[in-house]
């Protein structure tokens, strides 16, 4: 199933829990505007390439667009749109004031030395500084993209509006970020992670977890479930994957693939595995963290672990995940799994806005407390009403934002 289609599936069943009216339903699944612009990149060694690259803007009932950017050679419209689409439910799921959005350039980022992503980044905003801005639609980092991405679309957007950090978010802490974005997300699905399993009446003390993904999103949450006492006992990169049954020392892959920027399959501790058997491993909790699609229904069956959490967006597909329930798995959907990262972004905007600086602590203190908020309320309605996590966090989201639309009116 494309991403799109994937993402219009979960909606259909929670607008079918609502008995959302069918015309409701093709304004809230259509995405309001769609851009797709053209990067012309002269290369280091003086060539030119010309590169495709999308913003879609899904849908601003609730507030400005909000949504990352990703540079990924697999990036096309459909990924984008599904991401966009994505971002609309999760922000209303954990009732941030914002719309959703997504923007994307095809390109490998490892291809791409610092001064070409510079150079891309810089002919992105010009291509798209009229339909962005910090009322109207807010980007942030994703998959291939970092806080120096955002200082230089921030730079770049100052050019044609004038200064205002408020236009991105996942900036540098020190070029006006804000201590805490570049681990939110992992921490959010760290804390998650420990919440269910809570509810599980499982101990995270000892828990076993196995992680796809060791970028942004997959090293902070692997320290944050380490730190709790979980045991991390395989992780995987694009490059391979690694096993200890007795726990990887988690830091000193951190060290590996950070001050070094090597890569898992090169990392002493462990011993290498074949990347697809670590989604099939005997473990507490299994953690996809990288891409989309990874769960589907040719390995849905043989995945062992009964906790799934979607860090990355997207890595169930739909048929799998009927699978999953069917067998009992629990899986964490990805709008609530990974939304710490939008929701500190949130505090980054309102600070930018107030020019105003947050501590570590306090940030922490608001995400713990906006995620648990969201996870309490969906855990029990689903257990109230014997759904799926994803179908009831699904209405939730669909319920906010089809009401911001019948308040406001079409006129
Ligand atoms: N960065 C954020 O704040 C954020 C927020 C919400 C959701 N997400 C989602 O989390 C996921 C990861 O994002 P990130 O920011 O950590 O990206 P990243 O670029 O920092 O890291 C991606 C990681 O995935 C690995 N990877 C790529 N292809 C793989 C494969 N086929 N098998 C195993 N590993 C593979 C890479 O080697 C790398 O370790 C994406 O799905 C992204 O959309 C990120």
């Amino acid at each position: 199933m494309q991403a799109f289609e994937a993402v219009q599936h979960y909606f259909n069943k929670g607008a079918d829990e609502l008995g959302l009216d069918a015309s409701l339903r093709k304004l809230l699944v259509q995405p309001e505007r769609e851009l797709t612009v053209q990067i012309p990149l002269k290369r280091d060694d003086g060539t030119l390439e010309t590169l495709i690259a999308y913003r879609v803007q899904h849908n601003s009932a609730r507030g400005p667009y909000k949504g990352g950017l990703r540079y990924h050679h697999h990036v096309d419209l459909d990924e984008v749109r599904g991401l966009a689409s994505l971002m609309t439910w999760k922000t209303a799921i954990v009732n941030l004031p914002y719309g959703g959005a997504k923007g994307g350039v095809t390109v490998n980022a490892r291809d791409l030395s610092k001064e070409e992503k510079e150079r891309v980044t810089r002919k992105f905003v010009d291509a798209i500084c009229v339909v962005i801005g910090p009322d109207l639609d807010i980007p942030a980092p994703d998959m291939g993209t970092g806080h120096e991405e955002m200082a230089w679309f921030m730079n770049q957007y100052a050019k044609y509006h004038g200064f205002n950090p408020g236009v991105v978010t996942g900036k540098p802490v020190e070029h006006y970020g804000i201590p805490g974005r570049e681990e939110a997300t992992g921490r959010g699905v760290g804390l998650l992670t420990l919440k269910t399993l809570s509810r599980l009446g499982r101990k995270a003390d000892g828990a076993t977890v196995a992680l796809q993904g060791f970028g942004n999103v997959g090293s902070h949450t692997a320290k944050f479930l380490t730190e709790a006492g979980c045991k991390i006992v395989a992780v995987s990169d694009h490059t391979g994957a690694r096993r200890d049954p007795a726990g990887l020392d988690v830091m000193a892959l951190w060290r590996h693939t950070g001050e070094a920027s090597s890569f898992v399959n090169n990392f002493a501790g462990g011993e290498a595995i074949p990347a697809e058997e670590l989604l099939e491993l005997e473990v507490d909790v299994l953690i996809p963290a990288a891409v989309g699609g990874v769960i589907h229904s040719g390995n849905a069956n043989r995945i062992k672990a009964p906790i799934v959490i979607e860090a990355a967006n997207a890595p169930v597909e739909p048929e799998a995940d009927e699978l999953l329930y069917e067998r009992g798995i629990v899986v964490l959907p990805d709008v609530l799994a990974n939304a710490g990262g939008v929701t500190v972004s949130y505090f980054e905007w309102a600070q930018n806005r107030q020019f105003y600086r947050w501590t570590l602590d306090r940030v922490r203190g608001e995400l713990d407390r906006t995620l648990t908020h969201a996870f309490d309320s969906i855990w029990d309605r689903a257990k109230e009403r014997d759904r799926s996590l994803r179908t009831t966090a699904f209405t939730v989201g669909i319920e906010r934002v089809a009401k911001a639309t019948q308040l406001a009116g079409l006129g």
